[in-house]
């Protein structure tokens, strides 16, 4: 049974309830994360390196599976779906990735193409027989990203920027319900991060929906986020408006001062 009824029912809502993960039993690397989300808007999570950030996204979009706790989505337990049930839920869970998981070979229109694959008969998707209304669908978010021009062009032959330009639209194409970046910026360069900041943040606004960012910049976290939410060592230590974050909470959340400047 998935269906969680004594969650409140807004239906693009996500709610984690006690999550935990353990990649070796005994050693939880996130101890019982309580997060709602209800609202759009960047939501950037912060904490140092090994705290859980990537493990906890991975497990909201199932690419591994917690040990303990819930993750309502639409209304339904992500962590206990399975098949066609979990296969329908995850096609409105989009996913940018640090190093862009595009598939390299492919031409970038491809790539965002493949944002639909989650909506095609395995038969389609093996054909890669996509609908004219998708093809439109793709380079209408090319032009959306700034790569019209780039549309046949392997998806190699682009810089670190274009690729997670890319990376966005292929995530766009699958109408998400709520988009996951996984630090986007943190392998490029500080003007090529600002941009693709205001990406997200115009889908975001544009699509209506909530987009959770791990990322390790916290002044661009402050720039961008409506919400931040802080970890250390597995949980929790911080929720709140960005403008609410002092040097302790910080101090909290990393360790130490003398990096504070
Ligand atoms: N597949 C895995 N198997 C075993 N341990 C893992 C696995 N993935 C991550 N870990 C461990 O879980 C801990 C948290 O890793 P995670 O990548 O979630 O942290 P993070 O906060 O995202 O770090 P960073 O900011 O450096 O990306 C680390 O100690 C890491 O070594």
């Amino acid at each position: 049974m998935t269906t969680a009824s004594d969650f409140p029912v807004s239906p693009n809502a996500l709610y984690i309830r006690g999550l935990k993960k353990e990649y070796t039993p005994g050693n939880p690397i996130l101890k019982g994360i309580d997060i709602e989300i209800n609202s759009p808007g960047i939501i950037a999570i912060i904490g140092p390196s090994g705290t859980g950030k990537s493990t906890l996204l991975r497990c909201i979009n199932r690419l591994i599976d917690p040990t303990a706790g819930e993750i309502i989505f639409h209304q339904s337990n992500l962590c206990l779906a399975k098949g066609s049930q979990l296969r329908k839920l995850r096609r409105h869970v989009g996913m940018v990735f640090q190093e862009y998981n595009l598939v390299e070979r492919l031409s970038v229109i491809e790539n965002v193409l493949t944002g639909r694959l989650g909506y095609m008969s395995a038969w389609s998707a093996w054909r890669r027989k996509f609908s004219q209304a998708d093809i439109d669908m793709a380079f209408q978010l090319l032009d959306a990203v700034g790569l019209t021009e780039h549309a046949n062009k392997r998806a190699d032959s682009l810089s670190g920027g274009q690729r997670q330009r890319v990376g966005i639209a292929r995530a766009v194409m699958q109408d998400p319900h709520i988009l996951l970046a996984d630090e986007p910026t943190s392998s490029l360069d500080p003007k090529t991060a600002v941009e693709i900041m205001e990406l997200l943040e115009k889908f975001a606004e544009e699509k209506n929906i909530p987009t959770l960012v791990n990322i390790h910049d916290v002044n661009l976290a402050r720039r961008f986020a409506t919400r931040m939410i802080g970890m250390s060592e597995g949980v929790v230590v911080y929720d709140g408006a960005p403008e609410g974050i002092t040097d302790d909470h910080l101090k909290q959340i990393y360790g130490g001062e003398s990096w504070l400047v």
